[in-house]
């Protein structure tokens, strides 16, 4: 039985796949690494490669490989999983790029839950570096409120955290477009709080509460930014309370894990604890090459092998200084009409890549923060294009040179693509007057500075 079974095994697992309508992320990460092991009288033994995911491996697709096995075979049994060797990931093939699994959802539920429609488990590669919070992340989609509640996902600044938590969204309003799912920053949610108890803009703090409470999945992201913040901590600790109680998922992102945040109420740190708590490391060399090359293929650039190397070798530390280099590269070749080459990636690169990797804090590290916080380039900061989504973000800049890097006006003014000294006090002075009177502004600013300087 055991030869018969081997030998159909591909068969069965497509045939899995097939009746019972598993996406191809599902079916790449849960059922291609099962194999047939052995079989035991009546029961047969699947090996698992990680004993992570055994129990929930063993739960959700138990059952189906059972009566898959039955219908392909005509062998009645019993299915049990046990772990594989714990066998040594050779971080070279441990990429795997998944690929088209997207039903359509429909626009308006994709808006309303505030996702980004490019970030989806398709586009996002997994390496030795997250394969855990990918897969953990994966479970939660397929099952929401059921296994892992909260999904707490925790790393290093651009790694990938919002990426996963949207997938995660993406997922679930495919399997359910009924589902009401919403992803917010805790920025957001810290924000509207103050304006639901100034009672701004007519949203009071029962709006607040129905906006928040009355969700099947609620993805909140950096949680760090509402801690020290009591009123904040204490009404998501209600929020958090009412949706566990009806069993709806939350998942929270973080730079750190639970325990290490300080003052965070130890209420809530322990209530992060109840569910499962995965990282994400940094790359390896082998994950970055992969992220570039599915960057490259879906934008559509066609560029050198060795450049490729060239930028995955010498930009480590995040994804998103990845993604941004090779972006760099291929506006300077547009820019300049020249063909992409080491030579002109090393120029293009030249200010990114520092030998010692230490973040100071420069003007050019605030125009970049600002412009990422805000969805907006550099580039547009430092435009001459006046309408207010730019100007705004372009005077919290000046504000913050001027107080985070004590930069003089006129040297503000030059980064900022050649004002006038006047243009920079003006902008300092609006920020300075609305700090002293919008809540929301200051906490804006008090995170802005976080991620300039994070701890
Ligand atoms: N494994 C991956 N595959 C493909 N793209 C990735 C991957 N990880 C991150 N990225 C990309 O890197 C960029 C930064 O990722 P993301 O915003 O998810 O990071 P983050 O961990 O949430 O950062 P932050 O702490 O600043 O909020 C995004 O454009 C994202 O699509």
């Amino acid at each position: 039985m055991l030869e018969k079974l081997k030998e159909k095994w591909d068969e069965i697992l497509l045939n899995l796949k097939e009746e019972h309508e598993i996406t191809d992320v599902s079916f790449k990460t849960w059922l291609l690494p099962l194999k047939m092991n052995a079989v035991n009288g009546e029961k047969v033994i699947v090996t698992v490669p990680d004993v992570e995911f055994l129990g929930y491996i063993r739960k959700k697709y138990g059952f189906l490989l059972k009566i898959t096995i039955e219908e392909v075979t005509g062998f009645e049994c019993d299915v049990d999983f046990v772990v594989e060797n714990q066998i040594q990931k050779d971080s070279s093939s441990g990429n795997t790029l998944i690929t088209n699994s997207v039903n359509s959802v429909s626009q308006s539920a994709i808006v309303t839950a505030n996702l980004n429609s490019k970030y989806i488990f398709d586009t996002f590669v997994v390496g030795a570096n997250n394969n855990l919070a990918h897969a953990a992340s994966l479970a939660v989609a397929e099952s929401p409120g059921e296994i892992y509640n909260p999904l707490f996902i925790y790393g290093g600044v651009g790694l990938g955290k919002t990426h996963l938590m949207h997938s995660i969204g993406h997922f679930i309003l495919k399997n359910n477009p009924h589902a009401k799912v919403l992803y917010v920053t805790s920025e957001k949610f810290t924000n509207e709080l103050i304006d639901a108890i100034r009672n701004k803009n007519n949203f009071s703090p029962t709006e607040f509460r129905e906006k928040y409470r009355n969700n099947d999945v609620l993805l909140i992201d950096d949680i760090q930014f509402i801690i020290g913040k009591e009123s904040t901590q204490e009404e998501f600790f209600h929020t958090f309370n009412a949706l566990y109680e009806l069993k709806k998922q939350i998942i929270i992102s973080s730079d750190k894990p639970p325990k290490e945040i300080e003052t965070l109420e130890e209420r809530l740190r322990s209530r992060f604890e109840w569910g499962l708590t995965v990282d994400i490391q940094s790359p390896n060399y082998e994950t970055r090459m992969a992220i570039l090359r599915k960057k490259e293929e879906m934008e559509g650039y066609n560029i050198d092998n060795e450049v490729i190397k060239y930028i995955a070798t010498n930009v480590k530390s995040n994804i998103r200084e990845l993604e941004g280099a090779l972006t760099k590269i291929v506006a300077l070749s547009r820019l300049d009409n020249k063909e992409i080459t080491v030579e002109l990636a090393e120029e293009a690169l030249k200010d990114i890549i520092s030998p010692n990797d230490k973040r100071e804090v420069t003007p050019e590290l605030v125009i970049q923060v600002v412009a990422d916080h805000y969805g907006l380039t550099p580039l547009d900061i430092c435009s001459q294009k006046r309408n207010k989504e730019i100007v705004y973000p372009r005077q919290i800049v000046m504000y913050l040179c001027r107080e985070m890097v004590g930069t003089p006006l006129q040297l503000i003014g030059k980064y900022l693509g050649g004002r006038d000294h006047t243009t920079i006090i003006h902008g300092i002075d609006k920020i300075t007057t609305e700090l002293s009177r919008n809540e929301t502004l200051g906490n804006t600013i008090d995170i802005l500075k976080k991620k300039i300087t994070p701890q």
